[in-house]
């Protein structure tokens, strides 16, 4: 089409019938119109009330959150979060000068960051399902079974079916009761080698330093390993699959550089990481297929009558969680193309969300109460009258001691031990009067959360469990209170929060019932953090530590 032939304005004008070539006025106009004058006034009302109107929520829904200045082309704000500050403090001071709401860019991804609980309860109550899915990472998709497990699926059905298997079938109130011998003799074994290491090394009655660090870790890894896969792996493949678990830790704290910019996917190759992603994935899953594979073998043997197994004591015959899920299977209440890949996906984070977050709660409790005496004299009191000195806590006392579980509460207000936690807005939507583009990233900033002034009234950086005592009386752990939510909120919130307190409880009430405790140098612990999702403690916790009471007590 040459330029003559293009139509424009002028010749729509002169070809139009119906448009009045001599401009009278609007007036002239409606007098010498077929159309009542009260008509057509009305219609313009309407016009120019739809256009005020459509206008006004476009203002609203065009406002997004503040964006932090300084981003760089490329990267974005990459470069603000992996200093050498944890993210939660940048993140944190960042709320302070743009407010609970803004938004940061990590490489070509928008994020929001949110830090009130007002925001929050819209996140997880108004726009739950909004919020519903979780961003996969490399290491996600390549260590933990892409997006099989329950909390890396999109959400929708194959996540609400896996959801409810794991809700309804593994972790109940009556499930975590069946299983309370084996975790109860989990943590017995553990505080029976504190115990002997005490008896080892002392003299004279003297304190002897333990690297409470390590033994931290070995408690709930024993209690979920036990539970989800059952004792007899333990003798074999239990210690391979702990150190393949070290180097898998050590690959999720490396930054995937096609997390944050996609199509530098390439250089992640060439510094080696896909590759030793993909090494430690091979490694985990032989290690977890051979569990499943001999689960599948007791279960052909059971049936057909024990006979068929070797070397079998009671404890190979107890009921865990690859046998339930098994079993789920056998009985087509959930069914897969690829039951094997399910099961070792499942079992997979139920070790990882179990192992390294309680063994950080469990240190930071140590750390507050080391340096906060008079809280470690009040539970250590409390403990001596409820349950007496002549036997250890059991399960059935922690109902009886508010001040431990209180402890617990004020430990994960000021430390949670995810402080940031992500999810991902798959539809439009707004909060707090901000417009949230479908894709854009949720950051919760915990930490920050936490610590609100205008929440925790009193002295909100201090560690003062008594709180739970006088204004937050109410507070629970249970997604509902959203200023203190370590275990997340929603329909996506932590499945494992019963089980977890359970284990907490019971090691930190037998911890300081158990045994007196001192730091080294008679100095406050270092308090400070890695740097990766979880908030490890930077430094190794090592304790003094000696019996509270006679041999037989331990016994
Ligand atoms: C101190 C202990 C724990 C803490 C602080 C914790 C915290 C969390 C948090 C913050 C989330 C994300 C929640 C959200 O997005 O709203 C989560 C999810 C999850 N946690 Fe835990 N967790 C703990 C222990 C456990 C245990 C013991 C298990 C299982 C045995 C477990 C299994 C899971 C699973 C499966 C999800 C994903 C749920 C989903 O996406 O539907 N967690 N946890």
């Amino acid at each position: 089409m040459t330029n003559s032939s293009i139509p424009t304005l002028s010749h729509i004008h002169a070809k139009s019938p119906s448009l009045p070539m001599h401009n009278p006025t609007l007036q002239q106009w409606l007098l010498t119109s077929m159309v009542p004058a009260p008509i057509i006034v009305s219609f313009f009302i309407v016009v120019i009330f739809y256009i005020f109107k459509k206008r006004s929520r476009n203002t609203i829904k065009t406002k997004k959150a503040p964006e932090v200045v300084g981003a760089w082309p490329f990267i974005g704000h990459l470069n603000l979060i992996s200093g050498p500050k944890p993210c939660h403090r940048v993140l944190g001071e960042l709320a302070d000068r743009y407010g609970p709401a803004f938004t940061i860019h990590v490489g070509t991804h928008p994020i929001l960051v949110v830090s009130s609980w007002e925001l929050v309860k819209v996140c997880f109550t108004t726009h739950d399902k909004s919020f519903s899915s979780r961003p996969v990472h490399k290491a996600i998709k390549f260590m933990f079974y892409n997006e099989d497990s329950v909390s890396f699926s999109r959400y929708g059905p194959y996540w609400r079916e896996l959801r409810k298997m794991i809700t309804l079938n593994l972790l109940t109130h009556h499930r975590l009761e069946m299983l309370k011998l084996q975790r109860v003799s989990e943590v017995e074994a553990c505080f029976k080698k504190l115990y002997e290491l005490w008896t080892k090394r002392k003299y004279d009655n003297a304190l002897v330093l333990v690297d409470m660090s390590k033994w931290l870790l070995e408690i709930p890894f024993n209690v979920i390993t036990r539970i989800v896969s059952g004792k007899y792996n333990f003798a074999s493949k239990v210690e391979r699959y702990k150190n393949v678990m070290e180097k898998t830790r050590s690959l999720m704290d490396t930054l995937a550089l096609s997390d944050a910019i996609p199509y530098l996917g390439w250089l992640d190759r060439l510094r080696g990481l896909d590759n030793a992603m993909k090494r430690a994935a091979k490694e985990l899953d032989s290690v977890l297929q051979s569990w499943v594979l001999e689960h599948r073998q007791k279960r052909v043997a059971v049936s057909a009558g024990t006979g068929g197994l070797v070397n079998v004591n009671e404890e190979d015959l107890e009921e865990d969680f690859i046998d339930i899920m098994l079993s789920i299977m056998e009985k087509n209440q959930l069914q897969s193309d690829d039951p094997d890949t399910l099961i070792k996906a499942v079992v997979q984070e139920m070790i990882l969300a179990a192992c390294d977050i309680t063994t950080v709660t469990l240190t930071w409790v140590l750390c507050l109460l080391l340096n906060n005496k008079h809280v470690l004299k009040r539970a250590q009191t409390e403990l001596d009258t409820q349950v007496g000195k002549d036997r250890q806590v059991d399960d059935s006392d922690i109902k009886n001691l508010p001040y431990i579980q209180a402890i617990i509460k004020e430990t994960m207000r000021l430390y949670p031990p995810g402080p940031v936690f992500e999810r991902e807005c798959s539809e439009d939507c707004e909060v707090g009067g901000f417009r949230v583009p479908a894709g854009t990233r949720l950051w919760i900033n915990l930490w920050k959360l936490q610590r609100d002034p205008n929440v925790w009234p009193k002295d909100p950086q201090e560690f003062q469990p008594e709180r739970f005592f006088n204004d937050q009386t109410d507070v629970d752990l249970k997604g509902q209170n959203f200023e203190l939510i370590p275990f997340g909120s929603g329909r996506r919130m932590c499945p494992g929060v019963s089980f977890s307190l359970q284990v907490m409880h019971l090691v930190l009430a037998r911890i300081i019932h158990g045994f007196e405790l001192k730091t080294p140098t008679g100095a406050n612990i270092d308090m400070s953090t890695t740097l990766g999702m979880i908030s490890w403690k930077a430094t190794p916790l090592e304790v003094l530590m000696a019996p509270r009471f006679e041999p037989v007590f331990y016994m």
